[in-house]
C-alpha cells in the first residue's frame, strides 16, 4: 500500500473553476515526489485538498488515501489529528503562516501539546530539539517571528511541520520567497530530514530544475491534470509531453542564475480553469498538436519504464518533438493507455 494514493481527484471552486481535473498520483514512504507546473495549474489546490484545507464551497471528488484511509470521508476530529501526525504542510511565505504575537518555540510546542499529549515542559524541550534539527539554536525558541530572517522563519515552519512526526510532508513552494543561497540550504535541509525520517515528501514548485535536483520522481501538471510523470532526472532531461519539454527548458539549471522562468517557445497563457479547452487542454499552445487533439481527451499512458504521459504522440512512431512530423498520432492509440485512475 502506498503512503499516499490520490485517485481521480477533482476540485471545482464556486464559479466553476475546475482547478484539479481527475488527478491520480502516489507517494511512497521515503519517496520525494516533485509536482511541477505553471502558476494556476492547480498545484496548491491539490495540496490544500490533501488536508481538507480548501475554502468552503469548493467541490471535491475522488479519493485521497493516506495509509489507506480516505481523507475526504474522515470525520473532522480525525482530520485534525491527521493534519499533524499524518501529513503536514510547509507553505511559502512563512511570515504569513506564523503567528506574529507568539514566540516561535510556543508555536512549535503547541501541536505537540495538543496532538501528542505531552506535558508543557516536554513540549518545550521537544521544540528546542526540533529547532536544533533545522539548524537553529534552541534558544531561538524565545524569538518572535519578526526577529528572524526569512530563511530562519522557513526553518521554523519546517520544525513545526515535523513536530508530530508526520508520515507525509507537503512542501508548497517552500523556498520561493528566499534568496538563492538560502533556497539551496532549505532544500538540502528538507531533503535530509525527509531522508533521515523515512517520511514521504511532496514538493510543489513551478521550477522543474529545483524539483529535478531534489526529488526522486516528477509529476507535471497542466490545467488541473497530471500530463507527465516519471523518474525526476529522466522527465527533466527528456520529457515525453510537449508541455514537459517546454517546462524543462524554462528554468536555469542550478548555478545558472542568468535566465528566468518562461516556458520555452510556448505561445499564449495557461487556460482559465472556468473555460478549459476541449480535447487535450494543451492543444492551443502545443507545437505538435494534431486535429484530433482539439476534440479527444488524452489520458496518461505508458511512455517508457515507470514513465507515463498524456499525449497523442506517445506510443506512436512520431516522437512529438517540435521538429517531428507527428503524423503517427491516432485516436485509437489512446485506448492502449493506462488511465490515471487506478482501477
Ligand atoms: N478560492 C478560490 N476560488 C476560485 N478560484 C480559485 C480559488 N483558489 C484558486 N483558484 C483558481 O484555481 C486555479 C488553480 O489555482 P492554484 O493556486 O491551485 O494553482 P497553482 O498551480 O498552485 O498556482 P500558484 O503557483 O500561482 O499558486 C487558478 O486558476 C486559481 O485562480
Amino acid at each position: 500500500m502506498s503512503l499516499l494514493e490520490v485517485r481521480d481527484l477533482t476540485v471545482t471552486y464556486p464559479g466553476g473553476a475546475a482547478a484539479v481535473r481527475g488527478v491520480g498520483l502516489t507517494v511512497e514512504a521515503g519517496e520525494k515526489l516533485g509536482l511541477a507546473g505553471e502558476s494556476g495549474c492547480g498545484k496548491s489546490t491539490l495540496a490544500l485538498a490533501l488536508l481538507r484545507l480548501l475554502p468552503a464551497g469548493a467541490r471535491v471528488g475522488g479519493e485521497i488515501l493516506l495509509d489507506g484511509e480516505d481523507v475526504l470521508t474522515m470525520k473532522w476530529g480525525r482530520v485534525r489529528a491527521v493534519r499533524w501526525a499524518g501529513a503536514s504542510i510547509v507553505f511559502q511565505g512563512a511570515m504569513h503562516s506564523l503567528n506574529a504575537v507568539h514566540r516561535v518555540g510556543d508555536q512549535i510546542a503547541e501541536p505537540i501539546l495538543l496532538h501528542r499529549g505531552a506535558t508543557p515542559a516536554d513540549a518545550r524541550r521537544r521544540a528546542g530539539e526540533l529547532l536544533e534539527q533545522v539548524g537553529l539554536p534552541a534558544a531561538r525558541a524565545r524569538a518572535y517571528p519578526h526577529e528572524l530572517s526569512g530563511g530562519q522563519r522557513q526553518r521554523v515552519m519546517i520544525a513545526m511541520a515535523l513536530a508530530c512526526e508526520p508520515r507525509l510532508v507537503v512542501a508548497d513552494e517552500p523556498t520561493t520567497a528566499l534568496d538563492v543561497m538560502i533556497q539551496a540550504q532549505i532544500l538540502r535541509l528538507i531533503e535530509n530530514l525527509v531522508g533521515e525520517q523515512d517520511v514521504g515528501l511532496m514538493m510543489i514548485s513551478h521550477d522543474l530544475a529545483v524539483l529535478a535536483d531534489t526529488c526522486d520522481r516528477l509529476a507535471v501538471m497542466y490545467a488541473g491534470r497530471v500530463v507527465e510523470e516519471g523518474p525526476a532526472r529522466e522527465v527533466y532531461d527528456d520529457a515525453r509531453h510537449p508541455y514537459g519539454r517546454a517546462l524543462s527548458g524554462a528554468f536555469p539549471r542550478i548555478g545558472d542564475p542568468g535566465s528566468r522562468f518562461a516556458p520555452r517557445g510556448l505561445p499564449g497563457d495557461p487556460p482559465d480553469p472556468a473555460a478549459v479547452p476541449s480535447g487535450c487542454a494543451f492543444h492551443p499552445r502545443c507545437p505538435v498538436a494534431l486535429d484530433v487533439c482539439a476534440t479527444e481527451d488524452q489520458v496518461l499512458r505508458d511512455a517508457g519504464t515507470r514513465r507515463r504521459a498524456a499525449c497523442v504522440h506517445v506510443g506512436t512512431d512520431a516522437t512529438g518533438t517540435p521538429d517531428g512530423n507527428g503524423s503517427g498520432g491516432t485516436a485509437s492509440a489512446r485506448d492502449d493507455g493506462v488511465r490515471s485512475r487506478t482501477p
